[in-house]
């Protein structure tokens, strides 16, 4: 024991010196950065080209952000080691470092040497005689794990310093923060095979709850914009995420692995200027998701190219411009022929009309001439009929249209005709009209289940139409293009303010990470101060690199359309649970979702070990899902020996109570846990907080708040207020949270407690999919309270 004991004190040493050596470099680095950055600004401002400018502001730019990588990766900084039988070891951690002599002797865990790390297995080791998990806190090294694949080829000594408790399970054992942590300490083989899959074409990641599939997308996309950053940085990635709950909750993620070239948004966000926040009946989203949309928004925009039903008639200063329905009829298909979108083709049948119109103009007149037998005193008499119009040449046409251009009256005709549109007015405008939503919808389609008034607010559903449309209709974006130009000259001036600012009150060490946070955001590249992602998010028809989308499964039929619109190649993680699908809208099968676009050429990773939900409470999903779902699987739980799932008959008047007993049940439990941190046995409890910042979750260096725990009270939809007026206000942070299913799909707590199990089987034709989602937020404890009887499904419960 003793001599055990020795090893392991002397592995500590051989770390602590190791992690001690690799924090030096990264000081060196990071001062260097600050050096070069000082030195640039320090160019002065004023003198040199636009060109020199540019050039400075890139180079800036670029060590800013690695300035910010290297704060970045502060905590946890080194968090692995391979050994293989040569002797040769190998540290991992999230970023790389070389030595003075230029040596690789960190390597980034995305960087392909790292890989043996996340793939050796016990029946294949691919080389390695160990693994080890170095646990830090701060810059100390307070824990180790080892796993063994070869005994046999490894020293006496070495053998003296194995220790061991597997880091997967000591990183599931911590309290939840609220927010998500990396796991790059710990990713298990099956998620790496996710996270390292190429580029091109379309990963669908299936999951049953808590089998890492959100956790392994994000580090994919950290994967990829790693290995393919210079496609993935002009081009950016995207990652549509269920709600914005679900973005928060998961936001820390990606700036933790030092990557800032990511959007992410939820569909209901996804069209530049509207932000949807209403929510439609279930019945109304699945005609809203229908496919047929796309038919019924297309003759809606159709049914805005008008033709008077006789003639068109204007009356301008006594005189009547009429124009035959014919030549209008004439008119609009010669437009539509063109094939531009509508405001585009606009353009033509206005000018043709206008010409029309000029025409009309000549002969009305030419009329009123007639009518009037004006005789011009001293002028012969006219032998021949006036033919004002015939008169006209074509600069004669082009300025009368010019004239009639200015006429409100004439406006007003056009406008009736073909109409300048935005996707706005026209969506609102078929949804507030019962009669062009009947004339603009093909036969079977529930088009009764649509109407609302126009001012009435946006919904999910609503956005893919609002994409719709502006496909369509198409933009006249000049106006954008100059605001965006000006916006651009705004921020380099900006730009240019404060580094002259900085150069000359000289850089104090605070002042520029303020600042170097700040330009790490701008781009390299282009010199106009916006990040791909800043465009990216303002452009509508941005084309992404990349595109992510987890709890895929929620996705209508309509939403899918938009989102492939953001990603001409194709290069897509599609990441979901069939079993979890709320949205009646939603998938049943991923062949009826992507074949319409990818005709096959997709493949399917599966994720089968859930490290969220214990074995007890898995028991329970399980036979909701049996009863609902009866085709899924249920993933297999790494965790056990957590508190039995119950059920507990109360007015909801008594939820605090409980909710407030509960607390004290999960605190009571994490302090224990709290005190047996990993490895060694030495906690790394406290250094994180509120999972705030960096939180690197994980095994790798604290932050997961241990000891606090958090609590989540998921109800049904429509008992979502009344309950949530019995608690003070949370967020994400605090330690109840009270929220519907719909909200707290994808997130985790560390105890639930589900409201009304029967009204959320009741809300909606995936009622039982909701209680699936519901039962398996929890990573420890799980009470189900309820008023009336217990629903048939959880009678394990009873
Ligand atoms: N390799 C790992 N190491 C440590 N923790 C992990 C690992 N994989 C997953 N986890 C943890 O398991 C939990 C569930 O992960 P995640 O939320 O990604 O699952 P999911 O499949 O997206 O679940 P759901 O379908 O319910 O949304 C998270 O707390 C995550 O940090």
């Amino acid at each position: 024991m003793a001599n055990r004991q020795d090893g392991l004190a002397q592995a500590l040493d051989t770390e602590q010196r190791t992690v001690a050596r690799l924090y030096d470099l990264l000081d060196v680095a990071r001062k260097r950065a600050e050096a070069t950055l000082r030195e640039v600004y320090g160019r002065g401002s004023g003198a040199g080209t636009r060109q020199a400018m540019v050039e400075r502001e890139a180079l800036a730019s670029e060590q800013a952000r690695r300035l910010a990588q290297l704060n970045a990766v502060e905590r946890g900084l080194c968090f692995g080691r391979v050994d293989d039988g040569s002797g040769l070891r190998t540290y991992i951690g999230r970023i790389g470092l070389r030595d003075e002599r230029h040596e690789s002797v960190l390597i980034d865990w995305r960087a392909p040497a790292a890989r043996p790390f996340y793939v050796a297995t016990a029946t294949d080791p691919g080389g390695l005689v160990r693994r080890r998990h170095l646990h830090l806190k701060d810059r100390v090294v307070v824990g180790i794990d080892d796993e063994v694949f070869d005994l046999e080829r490894m020293s006496e000594g070495d053998r003296r310093t194995l220790v061991g408790e597997a880091a997967l399970l000591a990183a599931l054992r911590r309290g939840r923060t609220g927010r998500m942590g990396d796991v790059v300490a710990t990713i298990q083989t099956e998620q790496d095979r996710v996270i390292r899959a190429g580029l091109q074409g379309a990963l669908v990641v299936q999951g049953g709850p808590g089998t890492g599939k959100t956790v392994a997308a994000l580090h994919r996309a950290a994967y990829l914009l790693y290995t393919h950053r210079d496609t993935l940085e002009r081009r950016g990635v995207l990652v549509v995420g269920p709600n914005p709950m679900f973005l928060r909750y998961i936001g820390q993620v990606l700036p933790a692995l030092g990557e800032t070239q990511v959007v992410m948004t939820t569909v209901g966000e996804m069209f530049p200027g509207v932000r949807a926040t209403a929510s439609d009946t279930p019945a109304a989203a699945v005609v809203k998701g229908d496919p047929r949309m796309a038919e019924v928004v297309a003759e809606a925009v159709r049914l805005r190219q008008r033709v008077p039903e006789r003639e068109l008639v204007v009356e301008l200063d006594g005189l009547r411009l009429r124009v035959p329905h014919e030549t209008c009829a004439r008119l609009r298909e010669r437009a539509r022929a063109v094939r531009l979108p509508h405001n585009m083709a606009r353009k033509l049948f206005v000018t043709e009309l206008l010409k029309e119109l000029a025409r009309a103009e000549a002969r009305a007149l030419e009329e009123s001439l007639h009518i009037e037998e004006l005789v011009i005193e001293g002028e012969p008499e006219l032998s021949e009929p006036l033919d004002l119009e015939g008169d006209l040449d074509d600069l004669d046409v082009e300025l009368a249209s010019a004239r009639l251009w200015g006429e409100p009256e004439v406006r007003r005709a056009l406008d009736e005709l073909w109409p300048d549109l935005t996707p706005q007015r026209l969506v609102a405008e078929l949804l507030a009209s019962p009669e062009t939503l009947w004339a603009a919808s093909p036969p079977g389609l529930d088009w009764q289940l649509l109407t609302r008034p126009v001012e009435a607010e946006w919904t999910d559903g609503d956005v893919p139409l609002l994409d719709e449309a502006a496909e369509l209709l198409g933009e006249d974006d000049s106006a954008r293009r100059v605001a965006a130009r000006l916006a651009e000259e705004e921020q380099a001036e900006e730009l240019l303010y404060a580094s002259e600012v900085l150069t000359t009150t000289g850089l104090a060490e605070a002042g520029v990470f303020d600042r170097a946070d700040v330009l790490a955001e701008r781009h390299a590249d282009d010199g106009t101060g916006l990040t791909t992602a800043d465009r990216a998010v303002a452009d509508r028809t941005w084309a992404y690199g990349h595109v992510i989308v987890d709890e895929a499964q929620e996705l209508s039929p309509m939403a899918w359309r938009m989102i492939m619109r953001r990603v001409p190649a194709k290069s897509l993680t599609v990441v979901g649970d069939l079993a979890q699908t709320g949205s009646a809208a939603g998938a049943r099968t991923w062949g009826e979702v992507l074949d319409p676009y990818l005709e096959g050429r997709w493949r399917e990773e599966r994720l089968l070990v859930n490290y969220r939900t214990p074995v007890e409470i898995m028991r329970l999903a399980a036979d909701v899902l049996r009863a609902y779902a009866p085709g899924q699987e249920p993933p297999e739980s790494v965790r056990e020996g957590g508190a039995e799932p119950r059920a507990v008959r109360l007015p909801v008047s008594g939820l605090p109570e409980l909710v407030a007993a509960e607390l004290a049940a999960l605190r009571a439990e994490l302090g224990t846990d709290g005190e047996t941190g990993p490895g060694t046995g030495n906690p790394e409890t406290g250094s994180g907080g509120t999972g705030g910042g960096t939180g690197t979750g994980a095994g790798s260096g604290g932050g997961a708040g241990v000891g606090e725990g958090r609590l989540g009270v998921v109800t049904p939809d429509a008992r979502h207020a009344e309950v949530a007026a019995l608690f003070p206000r949370g967020d994400l942070d605090a330690p109840v949270v009270v929220l519907t299913v719909t909200q707290a799909k994808g997130l985790e707590f560390d105890a639930v407690v589900v409201v009304d199990p029967a009204g959320i089987l009741g809300q909606s034709p995936m009622g039982g999919q909701d209680l699936y989602v519901a039962v398996t937020r929890a990573t420890r404890r799980l009470t189900v309270m309820h008023e009336g009887e217990l629903p048939p499904v959880l009678s394990r419960l009873a």
